[in-house]
């Protein structure tokens, strides 16, 4: 391929080298101004950075964010989707030109993150998107991202989970969690090693269970199954991912779904009271759920999103993020109390306000008893190619009408004499920086971290980390310290959320907590929101004590939020109904498929009222299995749980299971399939047809077509098969082990996979993007064309129509429909 310049409408050339020009010249439509008089004197007096590196940062902040990705999924697979970024899309990229004859910059690694598995480009994602020379990289980009091997993320926001320090059986909550780019990462920590440990023991009995698992690999022999031992090598640990929105909860769901992990729960709750969980009972006692680590990636006002968002050059208002500083601290707080004793919660935004920060930090700190209980991590080891800054210590806080305060005395100060003893609007005393002498004061907010947008080219962002030293019982919100006034703050909506006796459902208490901290069983379904949206619309208030107005008796009143408004909820979701291991559908399986005794049967689960296997069977760790059970009927709005692993499926005769194993679940159960219900695939070429083509058919000698699977194909029985690909030969772009579902029926196979799946597939493997070839609809065309209308073949099937967006054909009927299924998601 010769040398390609960017030709289109959009077309401007100049710009592009990472951080040296404004705009990267690709842009054509109308700028946003990016100037905003008040934020920049705001952050100019705040930031104090000297002269030249004040231009830096706010010519950083006008430029495009480059464009980044991460590769997801097990490591093993990243770095083999990431092996042909390297060799086949950036020799084409470093071709292209600017039309000024410069050459476009590849992606490359971000420094910082590990094992080179974050990119970035400066070439920003719209031209990617638009500009035929980059066809081919942005096909490989929505491939990948669309089967879940490529995480499109801003790189600051990859930062919080690398700091949390997950490993393998971890129990971790991530309070606000969608749309999911990080708890995806949290995720995969969770499942880090498992594919290795899982055959590694698997070997150990493989024999005596006459089972093959395939050649050893180096990661089998690299790993360490003490890492997570417990449960055949099986991931043990849990991530709850929850969202106060349930539509974002939703978008939630929909982004973690593709990482197929029995090991999350999405849960819909307000992250300031977000409910215990209840765990079975030992020895008599109530045990309740805690956390080894949390992840509160709060909402902001997200001034540092400006690369992003440019809107917010016009939106940004002075005093924006006031009015989520309660709730911030709120949520920190809540998590601290849910943390285990050395467990870890990591505090997160995309502002650059320290009302937003700092000050959220310390005030948490403040009211779960200072930094003997809770300590700021110093992380300087940590990522040591991320350039940052240290928090701050001192700021100021400027109001909703642009007036800066140095200190709360100066706001109580005004309010009393100027203002009838009204505070400005939302400001409270925890934004303020702990005067000097007072109890906090030396808390080391320097081990806080900022980054900065010119100091690695990024989005603005914070991030702490909190170690948790030992249990406290949390101080309610409104015993201040403050010499003010503030017994009128339930009215004003200040009341303790987390801790309040209206807030608790039942009678419960936390066991495994100490005495002091047993009211921290907060509950489901309190009335009070904290949806700071709503917030921000609050008029001021004026509260005086006891209605009277002489100044003397007159408090100092915070504006806090209140909750007027219902919260975003859903509907109902269908319950979660654990099977018993004897239910006859459950035996059939294991019969069927001969799955080994050792693969668990008490973790099957189904999504309806009367608790009977209808259309899905769902697959969950023991410990999410005891968590739902145990909190039926709590009021605790879970949205999502359990892998979808045996789908109910029309068979041709009643010997044919009717439960196929679906896509998602495989890699959990296949190991344990026994040998009669497995096919092994060896070459490229036999893979090829089976991707390419849908409904290849086998009768009429034509199984001979399938090369070293074609007689297996021929003799297996009928129904869902297990395909297991064992690369031989040693071309990299095959050599990958997987497992995937094949089916069986009499005149045909097909695998069983969404359409995107195979597609990135044939990309991957073959770097083929021809479309997909139905036989079976071929087929269905043949016989309709046949004039004597006499139908001679059966294999066109409804589900194949219907998988290309076709209506069943009219006349049809007299077909016999064949017993193909269509894969979930295919239609
Ligand atoms: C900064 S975003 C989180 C981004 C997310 N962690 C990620 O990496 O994709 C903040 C999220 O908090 C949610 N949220 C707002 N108020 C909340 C509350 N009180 N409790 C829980 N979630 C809340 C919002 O719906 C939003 O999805």
């Amino acid at each position: 391929m010769g040398k390609k310049n960017f030709r289109g409408k959009g077309r401007r050339g100049g710009g592009g080298g990472r951080g040296s020009h404004a705009n990267g010249g690709w842009r054509d439509y109308p700028a946003i101004a990016k100037e905003h008089e008040n934020f920049q004197n705001y952050y100019d007096s705040l930031l104090q950075l000297p002269e030249e590196e004040k231009k830096e940062f706010w010519d950083a902040l006008r430029r495009d964010l480059p464009n980044s990705f991460r590769f997801a999924g097990s490591k093993g697979h990243a770095l083999s989707v990431k092996r042909h970024l390297q060799t086949r899309y950036i020799p084409e990229i470093v071709k292209i030109e600017h039309q000024d004859g410069r050459p476009v910059e590849p992606p490359q690694p971000v420094p910082w993150y590990p094992d080179e598995l974050a990119w970035w480009m400066t070439t920003p994602k719209n031209v990617v998107r638009k500009f035929p020379p980059f066809a081919a990289f942005q096909k490989f980009l929505v491939s990948e991202t669309s089967v879940g091997n490529i995480s499109r993320q801003e790189v600051v926001s990859m930062i919080p989970p690398l700091l949390m320090d997950v490993r393998p059986g971890h129990v971790v909550l991530d309070m606000c969690a969608a749309p999911g780019s990080k708890a995806a990462q949290l995720l995969e920590m969770i499942h880090q090693g498992e594919e290795a440990r899982v055959k590694k023991v698997l070997r150990t009995f493989a024999e005596e269970d006459g089972l093959v698992v395939g050649k050893e690999t180096q990661d089998e022999i690299d790993v360490d199954l003490d890492a997570d031992p417990s449960d055949a090598g099986r991931a043990t640990g849990l991530l709850i991912a929850n969202d106060s929105d349930y539509k974002r909860g939703h978008m939630l769901v929909h982004q973690l779904k593709r990482l197929s992990s029995p090991n999350l729960i999405v849960t819909n709750h307000d992250a300031v009271q977000f409910p215990s969980i209840k765990l079975p009972s030992e020895a008599g006692k109530n045990v309740y759920l805690k956390f080894d680590r949390i992840l509160a990636d709060v909402p902001c006002s997200g001034d540092g999103t400006l690369r992003k968002n440019v809107n917010l050059w016009k939106e940004w208002q002075p005093g924006s993020g006031l009015g989520l500083h309660l709730t911030q601290v709120r949520i920190l707080v809540r998590a601290l109390q849910m943390l285990k004793v050395g467990g870890r919660v990591v505090y997160s935004t995309c502002s650059m306000n320290p009302v937003e920060n700092e000050a959220v930090v310390a005030a948490a700190i403040a009211r779960c008893g200072g930094k003997e209980n809770v300590e700021i991590v110093d992380c300087s080891n940590e990522l040591p190619n991320l350039k940052r800054r240290p928090g701050m210590k001192s700021w100021k806080i400027i109001d909703k009408t642009s007036r800066v305060w140095n200190s709360w005395e100066d706001v109580e100060k005004f309010a009393k004499e100027e203002n009838e003893g009204v505070v400005p609007g939302k400001v409270v005393q925890t934004m303020f920086p702990l005067p000097e002498g007072s109890d906090g004061f030396d808390l080391p907010l320097e081990r806080c971290m900022r980054v900065y947008p010119h100091l690695q080219d990024t989005g603005g962002f914070f991030i702490t980390v909190l170690e948790k030293k030992t249990d406290f019982k949390a101080r309610p919100e409104n015993e201040s310290k403050s010499t003010v006034t503030l017994n009128q703050t339930k009215a004003s909506g200040q009341a303790d959320v987390v801790l309040d006796e209206e807030s608790k459902p039942t009678a419960e208490t936390e066991q495994t907590q100490k005495p002091a901290e047993s009211d921290e069983a907060a509950a489901p379904g309190s009335k009070r929101s904290l949806d700071t949206s709503e917030a921000e619309e609050l008029p001021a208030k004026k509260l005086k004590a006891g209605g009277e107005s002489s100044e003397a008796a007159t408090p100092v009143v915070q504006q806090t939020e209140t909750n007027n408004k219902p919260k975003k909820n859903g509907p109902t979701e269908e319950p979660f109904k654990y099977l018993d291991p004897s239910h006859p559908v459950i035996q059939n399986i294991k019969e069927f498929y001969k799955l080994s005794t050792r693969f668990p049967d008490d973790r099957y689960m189904v999504r309806n009222e009367m608790g009977e296997p209808a259309k899905g069977i769902y697959y969950t760790t023991q410990r999410i299995r005891d968590i739902l059970t145990e909190n039926e009927g709590r009021g605790i709005k879970f949205v999502h749980g359990g892998v979808r692993m045996y789908m109910k499926q029309d068979a041709p005769s009643a010997e044919v299971c009717r439960w196929r194993i679906q896509a998602e679940g495989m890699p959990i159960v296949q190991g344990y399939v026994g040998e009669p219900r497995v096919v092994h695939l060896t070459s490229k070429e036999t893979f090829h047809k089976l991707l390419i083509e849908m409904f290849p058919r086998i009768a009429d000698d034509q199984w001979k077509n399938f090369n070293e699977i074609g007689e297996r194909v021929r003799d297996i029985g009928m129904g869902c098969t297990v395909l297991r690909i064992e690369p031989e030969g040693d071309d990299p772009d095959f050599s990958e082990s997987m497992a995937l579902p094949l089916w069986k029926s009499i005149q045909s196979l097909n695998l069983m996979l969404p359409k995107e799946d195979r597609a990135a597939m044939l990309l991957r493997v073959y770097n083929d993007t021809s479309p997909l070839i139905n036989i079976g609809l071929q087929k269905d065309q043949k016989n309709k064309a046949n004039a004597n209308g006499k139908v001679e073949e059966t294999e066109a099937t409804e589900g194949a129509a219907k998988e290309n967006g076709e209506e069943k054909p009219a006349g049809d009927d007299n077909a016999a429909v064949e017993d193909l299924p269509t894969p979930e998601g295919m239609e």
